[in-house]
């Protein structure tokens, strides 16, 4: 997959050390580099982001532990209508961001976890990986933690009071994505381990993978390889972050694929709001004289549709506004 060399610059680091250690001037100087970062590029990496590494490691190796099973047993926890459980191999096509690519379906398959205890969602667990639920499970709520302590730099970039977004945000529709990408020597034309896409998060948060393969679309169209950066995560602001600021913070398109000999995994987190958040044009982000670009809905409408796209089973038809 063709890409250009990436400059160090390209994708900034901003190092959470001292916002996270309540450091006095952190929040306003953090969250300015965040704003800047946002509206030029849509995706960074994060330093000192406080989730112990030992807890990534484990995750990823659930994940090799998880898609290692015969596919009888992955079959039998197989993705339902609420999205969680097992996408089988090929079993997403993204339509999304290019509905003209006619893209092949996508050369992955892959495990999600929701938050537990959220009405109407179940998680259905393995019968057979002992400790698997309790890991996930922990690396699910730390970067739940995580993102819902990043809000108040999201909320002071735009200008808003820094707890705006933390109410909208406490029940987040959230789901831990663990996937595998076999090595495929060569794709056919539109074909990929994931087609480029954006993503319907407000933020996702994407762990170090010792396997490179994540691209980033520049602003003039041509592709990056994204860096490897020990110990950090890389951040980018996905489609609910981009309708609710009217366009102002970024949702970059992204692609991935396993062209190395070895197993590729991937553990993304994507964070949203609260099923019932209304997404809506945020004060401070109209422009003098012009109707919103995106009609409102609901994080829960929203989230129907987007799904109804981009994976078979789930296909239908959803609100005309929306698209
Ligand atoms: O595999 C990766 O590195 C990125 C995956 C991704 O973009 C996604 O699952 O939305
Ligand atoms: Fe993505």
């Amino acid at each position: 997959m063709a890409a250009t060399p990436v400059t160090p610059s390209e994708i900034p680091v901003l190092d959470l050390g001292p916002f996270l250690a309540w450091e006095e001037g952190a929040l306003e100087r953090t969250a300015a580099e965040l704003r800047h970062i946002c509206e030029t590029i849509g995706f960074l990496y994060i330093a000192n982001h406080g989730v112990p590494r030992a807890l990534v490691d484990a995750t990823f190796a659930e994940a090799a532990r998880f898609h290692a099973q015969p596919v009888e047993a992955k079959l039998a926890v197989k993705v339902d209508a609420q999205m969680q459980g097992y996408l089988p191999m090929r079993g997403s096509t993204t339509r999304t961001f290019d509905p003209k690519a006619d893209n092949k379906p996508n050369e992955n398959e892959a495990f999600f976890v929701k938050r537990e205890g959220m009405p109407g969602i179940a998680n259905r667990w393995p019968e057979d990986l002992p400790g698997f639920r309790e890991t996930t499970l922990r690396y699910y709520t730390a970067l739940e933690f995580l993102a819902r302590r990043m809000l108040p730099l999201y909320a002071r970039a735009l200008g808003l009071p820094a707890n705006y977004f933390d109410a909208k945000c406490d029940e987040p529709l959230s789901s831990l994505r663990l996937s595998h990408y076999p090595p495929v020597a060569a794709y056919a034309e539109n074909e990929f381990g994931i087609a480029p896409h954006t993503d319907s998060t407000f933020i996702t948060l994407l762990a170090q993978n010792e396997i490179p393969g994540l691209q980033i679309r520049r602003q003039d169209g041509s592709w990056m390889d994204a860096p490897v950066i020990e110990d950090t995560f890389i951040v980018n602001t996905g489609d609910v972050l981009n309708r609710w600021t009217n366009g102002r913070f970024l949702s970059t398109p992204h692609r991935a694929f396993n062209t190395s000999a070895r197993p590729r995994y991937a553990i993304p987190y994507f964070f949203h709001p609260n099923a019932e958040t209304l997404i809506d044009c945020l004060p401070g982000c109209e422009v003098a004289g012009e109707a919103p670009r995106f009609p409102a809905m609901t994080m829960a409408e929203y989230m129907a549709w987007f799904r109804g796209r981009n994976y078979a089973h789930l296909r239908k038809d959803l609100p005309a506004a929306a698209q």
